[in-house]
This record gives structure tokens, C-alpha cells and sequence, in this order.
């Protein structure tokens, strides 16, 4: 039999057939196909898992069912957390990632000892220079570089050298009150409701600024985003959370040689970064040595460090600053206001207490002052406790060894989990029955309880706090914020009388990395007619 007739007629009656087909059935045999072939092989990995015991959406045999959600900013974080009212502290939220509720584990997870690294989900945060991938202190997930990283500027963010930078937080403090009495409060003291989680944002802005630059960009000058500066700053921190859900995509959309379709880039922000830079190196802007500001230290940790800070990481450091240092205060600023004039009877605690203070209510309240305010301080605790600036698991991956969970099973090294600090937040265990409400009173000493068990619920709350992580990634700018926050906060309730335009009106949350809040509409007035 001749071999060759018979493949040719094979060929034949198979292009006629195919050709029978159409074009449509075609397309749409191939289309199955790989469908079919995409499900086998999610239903064969998903069979191999060694996390299919542990509970969660069906949907998240893959990890698109999580980046959907993040996509319709559908709050992810409510949508999770009801997951975890469902089937308890272990979720299975991807094929490979587990979000637990086990503050007990804080310890273990976001360690010092650099065994627990960063996922990919935060690379995605870093540029390209030059044609390479450069990360920076918050993106890597190596903890060599991020140790060569921060050691040469950490010590910029202790309370101590927050402290030094105090004058440019009560410029710009005064700023603010000077802009909502004239532009918010008419000549007899009659307030105008205005968008004062705007405000706040451009309050932010500036004071990160300030404190960076020794300048504010100008944002409460303006009025406005002027730069859209804040426009993308949002834009960058909802692509971080959306491509960190399918870290892959970065390569394709970002960081391809060909067209980027990234975040938009702060090139704007950059180049005037990079411009202060110059002139401070030059030593011909207006620097006042009197009162450091953050770019001096970045250039003092580069005559210090010289092996280890360049220029590029001056301005990566600066450039870090704003990215993180202004929505994340913001957001806590927005939160105590909101919680705390929708539950009149703990504003009106807050007001008593700052008032019998007796501070002059023409200047920024200073820290020192400020941080003796125990309801004060409950208040800040509380604002970051219900309405954290970071409302996604913080992953990382398990280390060799494994992980046992409380429950007795065991996770396996290479699997990422992650610890939300608003599910852990809202633990029952840790931060009572009413976790769910609003109460600066639960980091107080209650009525009748005594000082020992009142330590020991402390303990309990402060180890369940992650709303700044813990461990050798904890957030570099926590002491800065606290002062941020207690001088800001205690300033404008002593010199302002404070009300929601409309306190049944809810606000509107726009993500879940960082929780941005929209809609925080108030009436201010003075508090002296002056
Ligand atoms: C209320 C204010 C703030 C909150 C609640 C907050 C929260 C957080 C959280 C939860 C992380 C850990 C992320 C993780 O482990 O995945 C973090 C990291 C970080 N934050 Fe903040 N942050 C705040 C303000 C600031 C400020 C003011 C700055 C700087 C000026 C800053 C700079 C950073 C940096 C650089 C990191 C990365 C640290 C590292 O990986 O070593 N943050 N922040």
C-alpha cells in the first residue's frame, strides 16, 4: 500500500471537512479547546493542592476571582470579610494564598529574622531606570537589599528626628485653619459645608511636601490638585492592588520595553524632585539648616553611606515619602472625623478633653502636649483599628519548615499568606464582642475593671494591632504619622466647632490597599469670634 496517497487523501477530506465547518465553528472549536484545556488544568492543580482542605469561594481555584473583585472595587475588604464570618480564620483565597485570621501568628509572619518574604504582589510597585527594574524600599521582597535599603535613613523616622521637622508640621497646620476660616467660614461665624476629606488630602500633600522639601507643592494654596499630583498618586496605588492580585501582568503591561501600560508615572513629581534635589546639592535653594527637612537627610545618608545611597535612591526615598506618607495619614484623619461625628456622645469626650487643656487656640497644638491626651490617643488607636489605611492580606511566603496553624494543619513552604489588619482588627477574641462598632473606650481602662486585667486586655490589642504591620517590615513612617496625627487632630477640634453636613449621609471607600475614603462633607466654626 502506498503510504503517501493515503496521508494525501486524509489531508484532503480533512480540509474539506474543516472547511465544512465554517469559519465560525472554527474559531470556536479552537476557543474550547483551550478552555477545556484551561480548566483540566486548573481542576488538576486544584485536585494536587496541598490547600484544597482549607475553605473559600469556589472561584478562587484561580487567582482572577480575586483580581475581579479588587477590579470593581466592590470593597474587597467587606467581601472578605464576610468569607471569614462564614468559614472561619483560614480562607483560601487563590490557589495559592491563604488569608488568616490568627493575630497570634503576627509574631511569627511579620518577623525580624528576614525568613518571611514579601509576594510578588509588591514589585509591581517599582520603576524602570535606564532598562532595569529598580525597587525600592517597600517594593523589594529581598531583605538583603531591603536591609541596605533602610539602614542609612531609618534613623530619619524615629520620634526623635520627627520631632526636629515639628516647625514645618505647625506651618502648614496653621496653613490649613487659615485656609477653612477663610475660605469655610463667613464674617459672623456662619460655617459653609465643604469637602473637608478633600482638603484633608490637600493638607497632606503639602505637609509631605514641606517636610521633603522644606516646600510645600501648594495644594490648599490652589485649592484644587493642580498637578493632579493626588489623581495619580490614586491611580498608582489602584494599579499596586489590582496587577498585585496576577503579579505576571506587571511584565506585560509596565515593565514590557515596548509600550508601557502602567500606572501613570510620576515623571512630573520626579523631575521636581529631582530639581530640589540639584539645587540642595549645589547649595542654591533657600534650605534653613535650622529646621532639617527630609531631602538634607536623604543627602546626609549619601555622604554617610556612599556605597550604599546614590542619587537615585535619594530620590526614590523622597518620592516614597509622598506615595506613602500622604493618603495613609489622610485616611486616618478622615476616619477619626467621620467615626467620630457620627457618634456624637465620643466627640463630645474628645472635645471636653482637649478643651480643659487649656491650649491657645491661635497655635498648632504640640506634640508633647498632644500625646498626654489618653481619649485622644484612644480616638487615633480607634480611627486606625475600624478603618485601617491598608485593607488587604499583608503576604508573604512561608518559609522552609512550614507553618502549623492553630487549627493543627499544616501549611506548606512556598505558600503566601497574609494577615488583613482590618479582619484582624475586627477579631472578636481580641477586641471584644462589639468589634464591629466604633469605641475609642475599648483602649481604656472600663469602669470596675482592674488594673491587671485591663493590662492584659491591652497586651492582647496591641499584639492584634497590625494596622502599621509588625516586623522588619513595619511601616517606616509610624512615628511620623502618630505626630501628624495627634497634633493635627487636637489643633482643629480646640480651635473649631465641627458637624457633619449631613451625618446620615455614608461616605464612599474607593479601594482596599490603600482605603481612600470620598464624601466627608462638614460645616466648621470658629470656636472664639475673633
Ligand atoms: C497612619 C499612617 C500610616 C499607616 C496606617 C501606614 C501603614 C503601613 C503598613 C500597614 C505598612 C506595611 C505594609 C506591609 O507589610 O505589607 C506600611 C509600610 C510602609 N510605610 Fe506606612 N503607614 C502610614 C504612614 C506612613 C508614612 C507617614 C510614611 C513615610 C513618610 C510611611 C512609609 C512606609 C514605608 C516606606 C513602608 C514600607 C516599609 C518596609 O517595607 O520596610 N508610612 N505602612
Amino acid at each position: 500500500m502506498d503510504s503517501t496517497v493515503d496521508i494525501d487523501h486524509f489531508l484532503a477530506h480533512l480540509q474539506v471537512k474543516w472547511l465544512g465547518l465554517g469559519f465560525k465553528s472554527l474559531c470556536a472549536t479552537v476557543i474550547g479547546l483551550h478552555l477545556a484545556a484551561l480548566f483540566g488544568w486548573y481542576a488538576v492543580s486544584w485536585v494536587a493542592s496541598p490547600l484544597r482542605k482549607y475553605n473559600g469561594p469556589f472561584l478562587a481555584v484561580t487567582n482572577f476571582w480575586r483580581f475581579a473583585l479588587v477590579c470593581t472595587r466592590s470593597n474587597y475588604y467587606k467581601t472578605v470579610k464576610k468569607l471569614h464570618d462564614e468559614h472561619g480564620p483560614v480562607l483560601r483565597l487563590g490557589p495559592n494564598l491563604l488569608s488568616l485570621d490568627y493575630p497570634e501568628l503576627i509574631k511569627t509572619i511579620y518577623s525580624t529574622d528576614g525568613k518571611w518574604k514579601k509576594t510578588e504582589a509588591y514589585e509591581n510597585n517599582s520603576t524602570v531606570v535606564d532598562g532595569k527594574i529598580t525597587y525600592n524600599v517597600f517594593s523589594t521582597t529581598d531583605q538583603a537589599e531591603h536591609a541596605r535599603m533602610k539602614r542609612p535613613v531609618a534613623k530619619y523616622y524615629t520620634t526623635g528626628s520627627a520631632l526636629a521637622v515639628e516647625g514645618h508640621m505647625d506651618a502648614m497646620i496653621d496653613e490649613l485653619c487659615s485656609h477653612i476660616e477663610q475660605r469655610f467660614i463667613e464674617g459672623d461665624n456662619k460655617p459653609k459645608a465643604f469637602d473637608f476629606g478633600k482638603w484633608i488630602g490637600y493638607f497632606m500633600f503639602d505637609l509631605v511636601t514641606k517636610l521633603t522639601f522644606s516646600y510645600p507643592f501648594g495644594y490648599m494654596k490652589n485649592g484644587c490638585d493642580f498637578d493632579h499630583l493626588l489623581e495619580s498618586s490614586e491611580k498608582v496605588i489602584d494599579y499596586f492592588q489590582r496587577i498585585g492580585q496576577l503579579p505576571w501582568l506587571d511584565f506585560w503591561l509596565d515593565k514590557n520595553p515596548i509600550m508601557k501600560i502602567g500606572p501613570p508615572n510620576l515623571d512630573n513629581t520626579a523631575r521636581i524632585a529631582v530639581d530640589f534635589m540639584t539645587r540642595r546639592m549645589q547649595g542654591t535653594d533657600d534650605y534653613d539648616a535650622r529646621t532639617p527637612d527630609f531631602l538634607q537627610h536623604f543627602v546626609d545618608a549619601k555622604a554617610t553611606h556612599p556605597d550604599l545611597v546614590d542619587n537615585s535612591m535619594i530620590l526614590s526615598h523622597t518620592l516614597i515619602n509622598m506615595e506613602a506618607g500622604a493618603d495613609s495619614v489622610a485616611i486616618i484623619l478622615r476616619s477619626a472625623f467621620y467615626y467620630g461625628l457620627r457618634s456624637p456622645e465620643t466627640y463630645r469626650k474628645l472635645e471636653a478633653e482637649i478643651l480643659a487643656a487649656g491650649l491657645d487656640g491661635e497655635k498648632p497644638v504640640p506634640y508633647s502636649v498632644a500625646r498626654q491626651l489618653p481619649y485622644l490617643e484612644a480616638f487615633i488607636r480607634e480611627s486606625l483599628r475600624i478603618h485601617p489605611v491598608v485593607a488587604m492580606p499583608l503576604e508573604r511566603y512561608v518559609p522552609e519548615g512550614g507553618l502549623k496553624l492553630p487549627d493543627g494543619s499544616f501549611v506548606p513552604p512556598g505558600t503566601a499568606v497574609g494577615i488583613n489588619p482590618y479582619i484582624v482588627g475586627r477579631n472578636k477574641a481580641v477586641f471584644g464582642e462589639d468589634s464591629d462598632e466604633w469605641s475609642p473606650e475599648r483602649w481604656l481602662q472600663a469602669p470596675g475593671e482592674d488594673d491587671e486585667a485591663y493590662q492584659q486586655r491591652l497586651k492582647r490589642m496591641n499584639a492584634g494591632d497590625l494596622s502599621f504591620g509588625a516586623g522588619s517590615r513595619i511601616c517606616l513612617g509610624k512615628n511620623l504619622a502618630y505626630l501628624e496625627l495627634y497634633k493635627t487632630l487636637a489643633t482643629l477640634v480646640n480651635r473649631f466647632e465641627i458637624e457633619l453636613a449631613d451625618p446620615s449621609k455614608e461616605w464612599h471607600v474607593l479601594g482596599s490597599w490603600l482605603t481612600i475614603q470620598k464624601g466627608v462633607i462638614v460645616k466648621m466654626k470658629l470656636r472664639k469670634t475673633v
